[in-house]
């Protein structure tokens, strides 16, 4: 191939997509969790235009700008929907909204008999527009940029659906969980259904990528972990790699601890999300070298900036980068963060020459 068509050839190849699908790069590719939000004013000023935060998701037009803004400003290597998890539980019909400073709100669930009132029918009708998004966003990205849909897990979507928000404790959603394992698993089924659907139509939309957020997986002991976050993630690979087995999914079991290992060689992902309480060096002698991994700078050295921050990212990439590898946070940008603090990660990831040939 002559030179020219091969600079072609390798701007257009997604980096993200072939890491995922097993290949080595050289230079890991890098995208943030929430790289879209509030410590951009740019969609301060969208989010100010679009009325609530349920608006701005629910607004094509909208979402799409906002999913856009990173990727022009950082170039990142994947764009992810600007979405929420909780358009889940706002599409099964259970009131969801969003007050300025105390993040999420939902009408909890008080009963299990409240189960039975989720309308699980017609849902992914209802999200129409998350999936217009999807379709606006692969017209608009740049062709070198991987788009990743997302959902959140069942089983943090069951905490934010019987706590009713956001919680400390999780003692109404564990205890659920704990006394009543079967009246808990039609919940958790009912999800895991939804998310499939909610996935399907993503990828339908566009979507080539998928990520699940098990954010809250760390607050369930050894046994529930498994039961309530490994085995429903692990079905929920099975169904959707049928449907697509080409799109890659990326698992974030957040505070799993050692059940990273079993995520690694069971769960049937590509890829998984490290949080920032891992080690590096213990996860890349440890996991499975199947599994791609991903992560895992804590972000507030993205707050703190300067050498700390660079010198964290240096380690990041010097224990993971000896195989396949996604560059991220442990868990998503703050609303502190300098957006300059995020160039300078991206210029150090982009410009690093350690990586093994
Ligand atoms: C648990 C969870 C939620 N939402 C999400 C998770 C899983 C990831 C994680 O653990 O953080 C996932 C999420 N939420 C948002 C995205 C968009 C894409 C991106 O990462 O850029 C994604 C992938 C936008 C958002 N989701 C939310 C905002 C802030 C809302 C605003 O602009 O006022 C954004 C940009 C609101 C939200 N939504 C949620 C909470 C707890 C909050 C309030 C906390 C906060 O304010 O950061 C639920």
């Amino acid at each position: 191939m002559k030179q020219q068509e091969q600079a072609l050839a390798n701007r257009n190849e997604k980096t993200l997509l072939a890491v995922l699908n097993g290949k080595y790069a050289k230079q890991p590719p890098i995208w943030l969790m929430r790289q879209a939000g509030r410590y951009l004013p740019e969609y301060l000023a969208t989010r100010k235009t679009a009325g609530s935060f349920l608006d701005l998701c629910y607004t094509p037009e909208f979402a799409v700008e906002v999913t856009l803004q990173p990727i022009r400003r950082f170039g990142f290597d994947a764009a992810i929907l600007f979405s929420d998890i909780l358009v889940i539980p706002d599409g099964l019909g259970q009131k969801v909204w969003f007050e300025a400073g105390s993040g999420p709100r939902l009408d909890a669930l008080e009963t299990l008999g409240a189960i039975d009132r989720l309308k699980p029918e017609g849902m992914t009708e209802r999200l129409s527009p998350v999936y217009e998004a999807v379709r606006g966003l692969r017209a608009a990205l740049p062709p070198e940029t991987t788009l990743i849909g997302f959902s959140g897990a069942p089983w943090t979507l069951a905490t934010y659906m019987i706590e009713g928000g956001t919680s400390k404790q999780f003692t109404r959603a564990k205890t659920w969980a704990f006394s009543n394992p079967d009246g808990f698993g039609k919940l958790i089924s009912l999800l895991e259904d939804a998310v499939v659907a909610h996935l399907c139509a993503q990828v339908q939309a566009g979507a080539e990528a998928l990520q699940i957020f098990d954010s809250w997986a760390g607050a369930l002991p050894p046994a529930a972990l498994k039961r309530w976050s490994l085995d429903p993630l692990t079905r929920i690979v099975a169904v959707v790699r049928e449907r697509h087995p080409n799109v890659p999914i990326i698992l974030f079991p957040r505070g799993a601890g050692e059940f990273y290992r079993d995520f690694a060689t069971h769960s049937g992902a590509q890829g998984l999300s490290l949080d920032s309480g891992l080690s590096c060096r213990w996860a890349a002698e440890t996991l499975d070298r199947n599994v791609v991994l991903q992560g895992n700078l804590d972000p507030i050295y993205l707050v703190a900036g300067g050498t700390a921050m660079e010198e964290a990212a240096l380690a990041v990439l010097e224990e993971l980068s000896g195989r396949p590898f996604i560059f991220n946070l442990g868990h998503g940008v703050v609303p502190e963060t300098p957006p300059d603090h995020v160039a300078r990660l991206v210029e150090l990831v982009k410009g690093w020459s350690g990586g093994k040939d």
